[in-house]
Formats: structure tokens, C-alpha cells, sequence
């Protein structure tokens, strides 16, 4: 610990004792006022043993321990039904939760924010695909075979695990804890760490015996490591005989898609395709809470491009964005993230293409947007390890909160992959054409299937055959007239058939010709953002919590500061006192926001006004109205608790542009004077 760290403690401790000492003399005195300083002293302690759990670990969340501040905010989530442990009274299952009345209203806030932002932005086409989906369709794209995990079990309790993050947790301490790490020790655990995606079940299993890791509940020792395929497996009717599964993302179904999309769009690119819906793994140990759990809602875009040709019309909207970034390079050398205009990245080629660079500049103004702290954002460019073969750059949007920077949003180019793999399982050409205004004189493979042989050999399959022979390309074509030419016949794969079959050299003739061209067919690139909507809305909780004390200084008070774009209820009217007059001008305010689309509470039970105050701060609504005449009311907004005084026609308008984003709370406040009633004068 450092010398300024250590003279923290020594503050913090020696205050400590003194409020303990003043605790003492006042708890003897017995009056309301003693009792009154007693509570704030509590308080006062509190607050001090926080920062000094949060000094001793230096794990904090606005100086607030780490830990403590999420068993907080669990708790209130809980207990206000943001969301549910799902099957609850059954005990519940690891991984899957419910979102309760406010949670659900957040979500669909957020999803609604999400259309805006994004499909209406763009024009997307938005389609909505069936979760349960044909083995084909996810063997073509790779999950099948390879989706999955590396697992390791407890060998006497056969609780299973992750072994990649029984790895990462492993290194991670003891980088952070062990202080007589030599370096070669400390090179050695950050390599680990680098190379976590890459390890072999074989390399991972001889780390594990290596650090001696054992099983973290039971200290038992672990298997070896085997893969683990996440994806819910189902078969399709009531034979059995149609295999399929729960689809790990949404994104097959729009790739499937894409020939017809295309067509609904003019047969133009660019194009994007968005969809929202549920997806499912079966993660090895869910933990974390909302953060890795076994049904999610994902949101994702396809953003189809020419290869050719990745800028975006509307690119100059967002080069001069400046947020952190995480490069590559910056990773390797141990650096920090770098606060970096967007523009610049793209330019000097840290970032591959303007649409990938588009792409991460609307998902910042997405997130931030919503409530998402610009600190605790950036982007960070993948390893080349980490990425798939095939992609040309992906970047992750990824959030702070208690449990460090996690994954949130995805955005990566997939290059031509997932339409070229769908093209050659499905037999279904998924390309695009660019028509040229006039014909270019190219040199062109001619395969020329001689259907009379073709079908003397091959009768009712010729047509599969004769597809898949056209459909070769120019290396497939000319190894194909090699063998042809030296051996007279060769084996030709046909994977509608799911067989080779013997192809003979008077069944075909290819040749390169000068030929004239009208068009260009290609195969176009797929720019993907994939937004994991639970991870985003969990991220926003931890970002928007925070605890006040309450008047009388007694007890500290949970807010969520919600921008109204999210917040679950917009506003809440409360009559004052309890008065039939005061309840009529409620209801009839009530019944003008419902007008209005604004969602509300109207509350006209008794309670005090600041303990209704609290309730809905607590909710994170963020404007209450008071009804104190019966002309006018007043409007509090919920972090600065400024009041200010509103004609009853008017209430519905003010709330509704200010909850719209039509104008801010500033500008409403320059509008209508500001006001202090009993109303603040009670909370
Ligand atoms: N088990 C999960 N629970 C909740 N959200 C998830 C889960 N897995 C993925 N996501 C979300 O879906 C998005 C897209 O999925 P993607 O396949 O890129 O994730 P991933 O790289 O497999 O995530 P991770 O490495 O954390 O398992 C992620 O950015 C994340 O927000």
C-alpha cells in the first residue's frame, strides 16, 4: 500500500473512533434530538467502514466497496421485482431470471430505444425467425461443430466448470494479490491470460495440474478439460426424426433470409437487417447474475456491404466522436485504453473500414444515451486470437461495473463468411450483383455440364449434379479440368447429395473465354453489431444507483437516476394531503398523461409526501407531481429535487416533451419559475 493509501486508513480509522466515542456519550442522553444525532452518527460510520473495506482491497465503486454496493443494489432489484429469480418457489435454476414490472418496462424501454436509434435510423429491415431452429441451418454456420466451451469437472461432486475462467480467475489473483511474483512468474500468468482462446483442451488441462487448480467450491480436484457445445439440442415433430436447437443468436435466421431481403430492397446494397429476439446457451457455470445467464434477449444488426467498397453515407456524422478505445497494440504492450477521436482511428487504419468505425461510433451514442457513463465505456479491438478466421476486424463495446469491464455489445466484420457457408450448404446462390453501365471485357471460366452424358449416368440426381458443377469456382473449376485431363475422371463432392460422386471427362468442358460482362456477382460482407440486451441493462442499474441520505438524516435513501428514455414510469401524481378536491385534479391529471402516452402511478394513499418521494426514486421515475391547489401543481424532478409550478392543462405537455427529449429539464426550468412548497419542505 502506498503512502497516501495508508494515511486514508489512519483518517478514516482515527474518525472512526471518535464517531464511536460521540456515539457513546449521546446514546446515554435518551432524547429525540440525542436519538436523531445517534442515527446520523450510525450513518456517518457506515458510510467510513465502506471506504474502509473499499481502501483495504482498493476495489470501489464511487468509494463505496465494490461488494457492498452490489448486494445493495441486488437487493433493491430484488425486492422491487426489476427482476426474479425464474421458478423461484421451486428454488430456481442457475442462469434464468425474470424481469418483474419495472424491469420489463426498462427492457422494453431500452429495445424501443434500440429501434429508434438503429432500425428507423437506417431504414433496417427488421424480421423476426423462430427460435427453434434445423440442425442444417446451424451446421452450415459452424455451431454444431464447433460452439462450445471447454469444461472440467469436480472429480468427486461432478459440478461442472469453465476451464478457460477457472484459468483466468487463477491468474488474475495472484497477479493482483501476490506481491513476490518474480517477473518471469508475472510475464508467464499474463501470457496465460493472453492466450486463454487459444489453449488446446490438452494445454489447458496441463495449466490446470501445473498452478495445482482445484475445484473452487469443494477444493476437490478437476478432470481434464473436454468440449462442452452450449446449444440447447430438440428435435423438430413428433418422429424425432428433424434434429434442430435453440438458437444460440439471432443472426442465422436473417442470413438464411438474405436473398429475399435483398430483393425486398430494391436487389441494392448497402443494406442492413435487424432483429430482436430470444437467444439460448447452456453456460457451464452461470454466474454473475443477469450477466451470463441461459435465455437472453440479444439484439442484432447485418449490415450487408460491398467488399469492394466499406465507407458509409453516413460516416461524417460520427468521425469526430472522441471516446476510449482499447487498439490491439495498446493490449499487447500492457498500455491503457487511450481516449481517441473516431475519424483518427479509422484513417490510420486501427479501425478496418468507415462502416465498422460508423458501426462503433452509433453504438457509443446508443449507450450513452441511455445512461451509460462515457468513463466506464470503451471499445476494445479483439486479438488477433480471438477473432475467427474469416473476420477482418471486431471491436467489443465493453461496460464497467462491479464485476470489471464486461462484453456488451459485439461489433465485428464477418467478411463474406456466413453467406458463402449458407450458399454451399443450401445449394441457394446468396449474392449481389452490381450492373455495370457498360460491359466489361473480362476473361471468364465457362463450365459447360453436357447434360445428355450427365444423365444417362446420373438420372434423377442430374440436376442436383449439374448445380453443383456450375456453381464451382475458378480454383475448384481448374483443379477439377486437371484431373480431368490426367486422369479422365475425378471425385466430385455434391453436398445436396451428401456424396462424392465420379465425374468423367465427357460430362463436362471447362474452359477460360473473353467473354463480355454485364454485371458483377459477388458475395457481400456482413458488418455485425450484437447487442446483449440484459448485459446492457445491468450495466445501466450499477451506472444509474446511487444512495442519499433522507431528510431527518436518519437512513440513506436508493435512487436510480433512469434518464426518462428508459425509466420505467415516467411520473407520479400525488395529492398533497388527503382532500376529495386535491384527488379529483389528481385523477384528471391521471387521466391527461394516459392521453398523453405517459406511462405513471397516480399514489393517493396517506403516506407522507417524502416517503411517496422515496418509493418512486427508489423506481427511478423521474418527475413526481404534487397536487397542492387546484389550479396548479408542482413538478419535482428526482436528482435535483427542484420543484417547479405548472397550470393543470399544461402538466401532461411539460412531462411528455421533457420524458420525449424534445426539451431538457433545464429548459423547463428556465420556462416556469422555480418553486419551494411544503411539498419539499415535508421530504
Ligand atoms: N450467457 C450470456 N448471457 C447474457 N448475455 C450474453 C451471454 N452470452 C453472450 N451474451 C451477449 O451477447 C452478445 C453477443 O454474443 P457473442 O457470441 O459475441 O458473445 P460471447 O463472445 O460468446 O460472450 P462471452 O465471451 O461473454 O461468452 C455479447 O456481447 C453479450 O452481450
Amino acid at each position: 500500500m502506498d503512502s497516501a493509501e495508508e494515511l486514508l486508513r489512519k483518517t478514516l480509522a482515527e474518525k472512526l473512533t471518535l464517531i464511536e466515542s460521540q456515539g457513546n456519550v449521546v446514546r446515554d442522553l435518551k432524547s429525540s434530538s440525542a436519538i436523531k444525532t445517534l442515527n446520523s452518527l450510525k450513518l456517518e460510520k457506515s458510510s467510513i467502514e465502506q471506504q474502509l473495506l473499499a481502501s483495504s482491497d482498493g476495489s470501489s465503486v464511487g468509494g463505496v466497496n465494490k461488494e457492498v454496493f452490489r448486494k445493495n443494489l441486488v437487493n433493491t432489484l430484488e425486492r422491487r421485482l426489476f427482476y426474479i429469480p425464474s421458478f423461484k418457489i421451486y428454488s430456481g435454476v442457475a442462469g434464468l431470471y425474470d424481469y418483474g414490472p419495472p424491469g420489463c418496462a426498462v427492457k422494453s424501454n431500452v429495445l424501443a430505444f434500440w429501434r429508434q436509434h438503429f432500425v428507423l435510423e437506417e431504414n433496417m429491415l427488421e424480421v423476426d425467425c423462430p427460435c427453434v431452429t434445423p440442425e442444417v441451418v446451424l451446421k452450415a454456420s459452424g455451431h454444431v461443430e464447433k460452439f462450445t466451451d471447454l469444461m472440467v469437472k469436480d472429480e468427486k461432486t461432478g459440478t461442472c466448470y469453465r476451464a478457460d475462467h477457472l484459468l483466468k480467475d487463477f491468474c488474475k489473483e495472484k497477479l493482483e494479490k501476490d506481491l513476490s511474483l518474480s517477473i518471469e512468474k508475472v510475464q508467464e500468468l499474463k501470457h496465460d491470460l493472453a492466450m486463454l482462446d487459444d489453449f488446446s483442451p490438452e494445454q489447458l488441462g496441463s495449466k490446470i495440474k501445473e498452478y495445482g487448480i482445484v475445484a473452487p467450491d469443494t477444493k476437490n480436484p478437476l478432470s481434464d478439460p473436454y468440449p462442452f457445445n452450449l446449444m440447447f439440442q430438440t428435435s423438430i415433430g413428433p418422429s424425432g426424426m428433424i434434429p434442430g436447437y435453440m438458437r444460440p443468436e439471432t443472426a442465422q435466421g436473417i442470413f438464411v433470409n438474405f436473398k429475399d431481403l435483398y430483393y425486398y430492397n430494391g436487389s441494392k446494397l448497402p443494406f442492413a437487417a435487424a432483429q430482436i429476439g430470444q437467444a439460448f446457451r447452456n453456460e457451464i457455470s452461470p454466474r454473475q447474475g443477469l450477466l451470463r445467464v441461459r435465455e437472453f434477449t440479444l439484439a442484432e444488426i447485418e449490415h450487408f456491404v460491398d467488399p469492394e467498397d466499406k465507407s458509409h453515407p453516413k460516416y461524417s456524422e460520427v468521425v469526430d466522436l472522441e471516446f476510449l478505445m482499447f487498439p490491439r497494440d495498446e493490449q499487447m504492450t500492457g498500455k491503457d485504453a487511450v481516449k481517441l477521436r473516431l475519424g483518427d482511428a479509422v484513417s490510420n487504419g486501427t479501425v478496418n473500414n468507415e462502416t465498422l468505425g460508423y458501426f462503433i461510433g452509433r453504438v457509443y451514442l446508443f449507450l450513452t444515451r441511455l445512461g451509460i457513463s462515457k468513463e466506464r465505456l470503451r471499445f476494445r479491438q479483439h486479438l488477433a486470437n480471438e477473432m475467427a478466421h474469416y473476420a477482418a476486424d471486431c471491436w467489443d463495446a465493453e461496460i464497467e461495473c462491479s464485476y470489471g469491464w464486461i462484453e456488451c455489445v459485439g461489433i465485428a466484420d464477418r467478411s463474406a463468411y456466413d453467406l458463402r457457408a449458407h450458399s454451399e450448404k443450401s445449394g441457394t446462390p446468396l449474392v449481389a450483383h452490381e450492373k455495370f453501365s457498360v460491359p466489361k471485357e473480362v476473361e471468364k471460366l465457362v463450365i459447360t455440364p453436357v447434360k445428355k452424358e450427365l444423365g444417362l449416368a446420373f438420372k434423377g440426381n442430374q440436376k442436383k449434379i449439374v448445380e453443383a458443377l456450375e456453381a464451382m469456382d475458378e480454383k475448384e473449376a481448374m483443379e477439377v479440368k486437371a484431373a480431368l485431363e490426367s486422369k479422365g475422371e475425378v471425385e466430385f463432392q455434391v453436398c445436396t447429395l451428401g456424396k462424392a460422386v465420379t465425374i468423367k471427362s465427357n460430362m463436362i468442358s471447362i474452359s477460360k473465354e473473353i467473354k463480355k460482362e454485364h454485371q458483377r456477382v459477388f458475395t457481400p460482407s456482413v458488418i455485425e453489431p450484437s447487442f446483449g440486451i440484459g448485459r446492457i441493462i445491468y450495466c445501466l442499474f450499477e451506472h444509474s444507483f446511487y444512495t442519499r441520505p433522507s431528510k431527518a438524516g436518519d437512513e440513506q435513501l436508493n435512487v436510480f437516476s433512469f434518464p426518462p428514455v428508459v425509466a420505467p414510469i415516467k411520473c407520479t401524481v400525488f395529492p398533497l394531503v388527503q382532500n376529495p378536491e386535491y384527488e379529483a385534479v389528481a385523477k384528471q391529471i391521471s387521466k391527461s398523461l394516459t392521453a398523453a402516452g405517459i406511462s405513471h402511478r397516480i399514489d393517493i394513499t396517506g403516506t407522507s409526501i417524502g416517503k411517496r418521494y422515496a418509493r418512486t426514486d427508489e423506481l427511478g421515475v423521474p418527475f413526481a407531481i404534487t397536487v397542492d391547489t387546484t389550479t396548479t401543481v408542482t413538478i419535482r424532478e428526482r436528482d435535483s429535487k427542484d420543484q417547479i409550478r405548472v397550470e393543470i392543462e399544461k402538466v401532461a405537455s411539460v412531462v411528455r416533451d421533457v420524458t420525449d427529449g424534445v426539451r431538457t429539464w433545464a429548459d423547463i426550468q428556465w420556462e416556469y419559475p422555480s418553486h419551494s412548497s411544503m411539498s419539499t419542505a415535508d421530504e
